[in-house]
């Protein structure tokens, strides 16, 4: 594949409208072009997985729909609106995004971490009202982590810090959740129970998820919809029947392997071989 790309429908959501809009979107950090003119959109309630090759812009995409980056060129929509227009607070009620990794305050309990998602909600000045803590409890019960309020943060495994920042992003209680790579640092079982949730709760409250995974198998498992991005593009947008094809693994991926289907669920299962050299973004450099 070269121009190509692989696999690009219309998107949209039947009744649903759009809650993400991506146009034309050019971004890059000093003297490293990023984005080169993405195109999306994310129709409410959907569930998109984010995949690409490391440093092929996926968290910069996630942080341009938050509105804490703004396109050079281009142009971002949060339910309509410009996120990077939105005050803090107003942004905040609208999407929540897990990040990659979040410094943890020493000595901060997991309770006064996940409040401040509500704290964000609000603004600066905003009082945690009646209500908030509900919201809270709420969010530790939904990832498991009921039990765990007055623990110490820093005194948490990695695995288990990463549980009680996913129970800060949905403390948040917005209708868009970003999630960056939801599952690092967790344990096989751990990284289905989090997937199995953000499905649940997608369902039950009518959430837009789009996470970055790198786990193809988990992508296209839990995921109704793939967007691959490779040089500053997407190369590939659809349905995980139709996207995960040896050619995505080979142009995207950069692995030559093998795709099958799950016996019992029918979605596409990778059997990876070797790495393969890709044609890297580095050109544009
Ligand atoms: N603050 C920054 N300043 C300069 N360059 C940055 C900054 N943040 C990211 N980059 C660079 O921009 C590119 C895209 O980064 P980004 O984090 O979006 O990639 P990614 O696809 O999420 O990668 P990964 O899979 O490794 O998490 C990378 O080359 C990265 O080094």
């Amino acid at each position: 594949m070269t121009e190509s790309r692989l696999h690009l429908p219309e998107t949209s959501v039947p009744g649903g409208g759009t809650d993400i809009a991506v146009e034309d979107v050019h971004f890059g950090y000093p003297g490293r072009p990023v984005l080169r003119g993405v195109d999306l959109r994310i129709g409410a309630g959907e569930l998109v997985a984010l995949i690409g090759l490391n440093g092929c812009g996926k968290s910069t995409l996630l942080r341009l729909a938050a509105g804490l980056l703004r396109p050079s060129a281009g142009r971002v929509l949060l339910g309509g609106d410009d996120p990077a227009r939105l005050s803090r607070r107003a942004a905040a009620r609208r999407v929540a995004l897990l990040h990659q990794s979040a410094p943890a305050v020493p000595g901060m309990t997991v309770r006064q971490l996940v409040r401040q998602g509500r704290y964000a909600a609000r603004g600066p000045l905003g009082m945690l009202r009646e209500g908030d803590d509900a919201v809270c409890r709420r969010a530790l019960a939904d990832v498991g982590v009921a039990d765990w309020a007055d623990r110490p943060v820093d005194s948490l495994s990695g695995g288990e810090r990463q549980r009680v920042r996913l129970a800060m992003a949905l403390a948040q209680d917005t209708r868009v959740l970003l999630l960056d790579e939801p599952t690092t640092y967790l344990d096989l079982r751990h990284q289905l129970e989090v997937l199995r949730t953000v499905v649940r709760l997608r369902v039950e409250r009518g959430l837009t998820v789009v996470m970055v995974l790198h786990d193809l198998a988990h992508a296209a498992r839990f995921a109704e919809r793939l967007v691959a991005l490779r040089d500053g593009r997407v190369a590939a947008d659809g349905p995980p029947a139709e996207v995960v094809t040896p050619e995505l693994l080979a142009d995207v991926l950069g692995v030559a392997g093998r795709v099958g289907r799950d016996p019992e669920g029918g979605w596409p299962v990778c059997y990876p071989d070797h790495p393969i050299a890709v044609e890297s973004d580095n050109r544009f450099q």
